[in-house]
């Protein structure tokens, strides 16, 4: 599903009207209708009062459709205009006369602090105060209100993005922001909904198709495209009958250190499970018979050095390389890096100590075959790239680093977002229970297997997220947040590929699967 900015959203608008030779109030009513709908279905004329707060923009027209078609069936509503401003848009304006003949009264005209209602908390909240054409950040009574409401225990449903959060730009006042219970946003989700800073307003949220024009939305390049099943789907290369090891590739793993092999492990581990057909395992003499014993189907292979790794020496030619879980920071595993990435001229999985390696030595970096992949989390990525303002200005930098060194770098954590040059892919699996030691070394290991196997750099690291997370989602079905183990997350792999080949879903208009 792509994800596209507040302007190109109103271009769609634009093109829908012209196109479908419809006026914008029709398209309001169609998305005001969608609104309706899920309400209804969910309360089925429960007379729970619903409060309405509408700006004076096409956010607060929607809501007056809203309140106009709960009203003609017979649900318990009022409305209220937050009057911060007399240019009220065309399109609320005519809904504004609409729902006066509804209900032969004119809504509530909230103008300061006096006018705030009493609100239960058994009572519902529909935002629909501010939408994307918030231009500036809520002050005065309206900053104010939207406190009010967030202090209110009632359910707060958001129409299209809660109030205070700009659709893709940074925030300015966390105090101003309306914390949604559920958001319904129109056609696509927003970028804020999936940035660190910015999520925890959007906790949850369905996207109401409102048929904005379908050859707009085709051929303009979002944003950003949202990863889940369908998308995944698509991307996975199915098992030839006749392949052998061979057709999958012979993966290297490098990694590992005194106390650190289990790293190397737990990535050999996921690349057999992602389907590598061959993986060796390049560790220090210390990790021999830990790998060995704990994975028989693996090579191994070990430095000269008992504890650390210092020279990378193998006598094949590997189809990808995963390289850097837990090798530490020694000078000679330094020299080593420097000189497999002269040497292999194929892409690298670069994890974890590799990348704090280049961090620390930047020469290293022009070194790097192009189309590596590097999966920092967001320490190992601010040591790479340096301190960023917000998140927005984090993700520029990251697409300038990707550009300029033609790499794909993995933005790690919830929503792990895929950077290649100036495309973004954001990850929709993955859960909490996930943040454990060792998870990220499975990561690298899937993303190498898939590598090996003939997933180009891009789609492995999509792909490979993509399943990741949804192994780790599978794992938390079993046993929850708190006991998710990295190994439980490989284990996994194997029921998250059934999942995946399972009849594709029905795409929908729920969950931000389309
Ligand atoms: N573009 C689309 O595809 C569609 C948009 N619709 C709705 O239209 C919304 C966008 O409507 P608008 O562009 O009218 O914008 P909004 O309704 O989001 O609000 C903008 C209005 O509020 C004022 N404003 C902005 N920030 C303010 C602040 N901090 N304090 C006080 N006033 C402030 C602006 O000057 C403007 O008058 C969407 O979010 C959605 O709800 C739907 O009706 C249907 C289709
Ligand atoms: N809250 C979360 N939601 C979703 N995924 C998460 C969350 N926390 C961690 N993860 C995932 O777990 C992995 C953690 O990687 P990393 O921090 O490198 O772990 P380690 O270094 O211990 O192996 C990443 O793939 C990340 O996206
Ligand atoms: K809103």
């Amino acid at each position: 599903m792509k994800i596209f900015s507040s302007e190109q959203l109103y271009e769609a608008d634009k093109a829908t009207v012209e196109r479908q030779e419809i006026t914008s109030e029709a398209l309001m009513e169609r998305a005001g209708t969608q609104i309706f709908n899920w309400l209804h279905q969910r309360m089925q004329g429960a007379p729970v009062p619903i409060h309405i707060f509408c700006g004076i923009g096409d956010n607060g027209g929607d809501g007056l459709v809203v309140g106009r078609l709960l009203i003609e069936h017979g649900y318990n509503v009022i409305v209220y205009v937050v009057n911060c401003s007399d240019k009220r848009s065309k399109n609320f304006l005519l809904n504004y006369g609409k729902i006066k003949n509804a209900t032969k009264k004119w809504p509530i005209l909230m103008k300061s602090e006096a006018d705030f209602p009493e609100i239960n908390n058994e009572d519902i909240i529909v935002d629909a105060i501010f939408g994307i054409g918030l231009n500036r950040c809520p002050v005065g009574w309206v900053k104010k209100l939207i406190q009010y409401l967030n202090e209110n225990k009632a359910f707060k449903l958001a129409i299209d993005i809660p109030s205070g959060l700009f659709s893709n730009s940074p925030l300015e006042d966390k105090e101003a922001v309306v914390n949604a219970n559920h958001t319904l946003t129109f056609q696509t989700p927003k970028l804020a909904f999936f940035l660190p800073e910015t999520a925890s307003f959007v906790s949850n949220f369905d996207v109401l198709d409102i048929g904005l024009d379908l050859e707009f939305l085709q051929n303009t390049e979002p944003l950003a495209q949202l990863i889940s099943k369908p998308e995944a789907q698509r991307f996975y290369k199915p098992r030839d009958k006749f392949g052998h090891k061979g057709t999958y590739g012979h993966a290297l793993i490098v990694a590992g250190s005194y106390g650190k092999i289990g790293a190397a492990v737990l990535s050999t581990a996921a690349a057999f499970r992602i389907g590598a057909g061959m993986v060796s395992t390049f560790v220090p003499k210390c990790g021999y018979n830990i790998l060995q014993t704990s994975i028989p189907e693996a090579m191994v292979i070990t430095d000269k050095e008992e504890a650390f790794i210092s020279d990378i020496t193998v006598d094949f030619e590997p189809s990808a390389i995963g390289i850097g879980m837990g090798i530490g920071k020694n000078k000679a595993t330094v020299e080593a890096l420097k000189s497999i990435f002269q040497k292999k001229n194929i892409p690298f999985v670069i994890d974890a100590d590799a990348l704090n390696n280049i961090s620390e030595n930047k020469e290293l970096l022009k070194l790097i075959p192009k189309n590596s992949v590097l999966t920092p989390h967001p320490g190992e990525l601010k040591r790479l790239i340096g301190e960023w303002k917000d998140d927005y200005d984090k993700l520029e930098k990251v697409k300038k680093f990707s550009g300029k060194h033609g790499l794909v770098v993995i933005i790690k954590g919830a929503y792990t977002i895929i950077v290649y040059g100036d495309k973004l892919y954001i990850n929709t699996s993955g859960n909490p229970g996930m943040a454990t030691a060792g998870s990220g070394d499975a990561l690298s290991g899937v993303i190498t297997g898939l590598l090996s196997q003939g997933y180009d750099p891009l789609l492995a690291s999509v792909f490979g997220v993509y399943i990741h997370g949804r192994a780790g989602d599978i794992a938390f079905g079993q046993m929850g947040y708190e006991a998710v183990m990295a190994g439980d997350i490989i284990d996994n792999l194997a029921e998250a590929y059934l999942d995946l080949l399972e009849q594709p879903e029905i795409e929908n208009e729920s969950n931000g699967e389309q």
